[in-house]
């Protein structure tokens, strides 16, 4: 495999005297490669902030190969930290510095020029508002001030948890203008979320992991391809003679309070021409094509896989794992 981020077989177990023995990740696989913008795709609790954070050695695997950006991660992160840019969790930061002061001290640390603070407090749209205090700022204004802390040393791998987090939907609309302005600058983003309609707003590719282990991976259209069943919403004025006709036919029909579902149907003149040629007139005939709701939900189930005995849950994190690299990661509170 050849990627910008590359991971196979990725295992971590926490253990805890209260909760015991948990399997967060098990065998996981995730191939991000140049210019995607690649959604991360979960359930609570399904593995993707401890991915993450395995990933930019915040959290110690157990087992699994890694590597970003050709790099054995998180062992050689630091050779390719200054290409990274991370936001794991919520951000936070001093309420009582300004944006630009705030930007402007991670600036000389990083040892970044300077001019580079007004370019990125640009680029997130805080431009005419860089010189207030953080502490008056919305949790959406935060959250862009953590994407432009990342953005400082020209990152060319942008790796977002949950941006849309808490935020109102002014603040996700304008997190997702952002994501799309970085990845049509030629950014490689790896954006994790459990809001599907910002997955397929933003991304281009889908990795979906359930459970800690991936379901599906690929281009969003070629994921959502793999779950068409070729069905067709029908309406008609007669509909029990309808499905007795569709079902003599040998198609599949499933039977809704005002519609039929009709399975199997590549071409829907079939639908008409069945009806109409038995004097059954069609209303309304539609396709119905799946939608990465739809496709998670049947992937991520609710209840358990009988191939997967083993549950995952929402656990508070334990604060004692710390990081072991110092990557350029803001993973702080609100
Ligand atoms: N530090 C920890 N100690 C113990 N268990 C943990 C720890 N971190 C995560 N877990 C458990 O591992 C599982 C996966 O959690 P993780 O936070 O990776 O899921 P997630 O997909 O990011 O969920 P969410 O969307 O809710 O953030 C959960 O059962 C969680 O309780």
């Amino acid at each position: 495999m050849s990627g910008v981020i590359e991971i196979e077989g990725l295992r971590k177990t926490f253990h805890s005297l209260r909760h015991g023995r948990r399997i967060a990740v098990d065998g996981f696989d995730l191939l991000v490669e140049a210019g995607q913008v690649h959604g991360f795709l979960g359930p609570n609790g399904s593995g993707k902030t401890t991915t993450l954070r395995a990933l930019l050695g915040l959290v110690r695997a157990d087992a699994g190969r890694m590597r970003v950006l050709g790099a054995d991660a998180p062992e050689h992160l630091p050779r390719v930290a200054g290409r990274v840019g991370a936001i794991v969790e919520s951000p936070q930061f001093f309420g009582n510095f300004t944006a630009y002061r705030t930007l402007r001290l991670l600036a000389v640390a990083g040892g970044v020029p300077v001019r580079r603070v007004d370019e990125v407090l640009e680029q997130v749209g805080l431009g005419d508002r860089g010189h207030e205090r953080v502490k008056g700022y919305s949790l959406g204004m935060k959250q862009r001030l953590a994407v432009a802390s990342a953005l400082l040393k020209r990152p060319e791998l942008l790796i977002l948890d949950e941006p849309a987090n808490g935020l109102d939907p002014a603040g996700i609309r304008e997190m997702r203008d952002l994501t799309r302005a970085l990845a049509g600058n030629g950014v490689t983003v790896l954006v994790s979320s459990h809001i599907l309609a910002e997955i397929e707003l933003i991304c281009d590719h889908v990795t979906i992991i359930s459970r800690g282990r991936r379901v599906a991976a690929g281009r969003v259209s070629e994921v959502l391809a793999g779950y068409d069943r070729d069905e067709c919403l029908v309406r008609a004025d007669d509909l029990p003679r309808a499905e007795e006709l569709l079902r003599a036919a040998g198609l599949a029909v499933t039977v809704a309070a005002d519609h039929l579902l009709v399975g199997g149907v590549p071409d829907p003149a079939l639908v008409s021409r069945t009806l109409g040629e038995q004097g059954v007139w069609v209303r309304e005939l539609a396709p119905v094509r799946p939608d990465l709701e739809s496709v998670f939900l049947e992937l991520t189930g609710a209840g358990p896989h009988p191939a997967l005995p083993r549950q995952v849950d929402h656990a508070p994190a334990d604060p004692a794992a710390a990081p072991v690299i110092d990557l350029d990661v803001r993973g702080v509170e609100a």
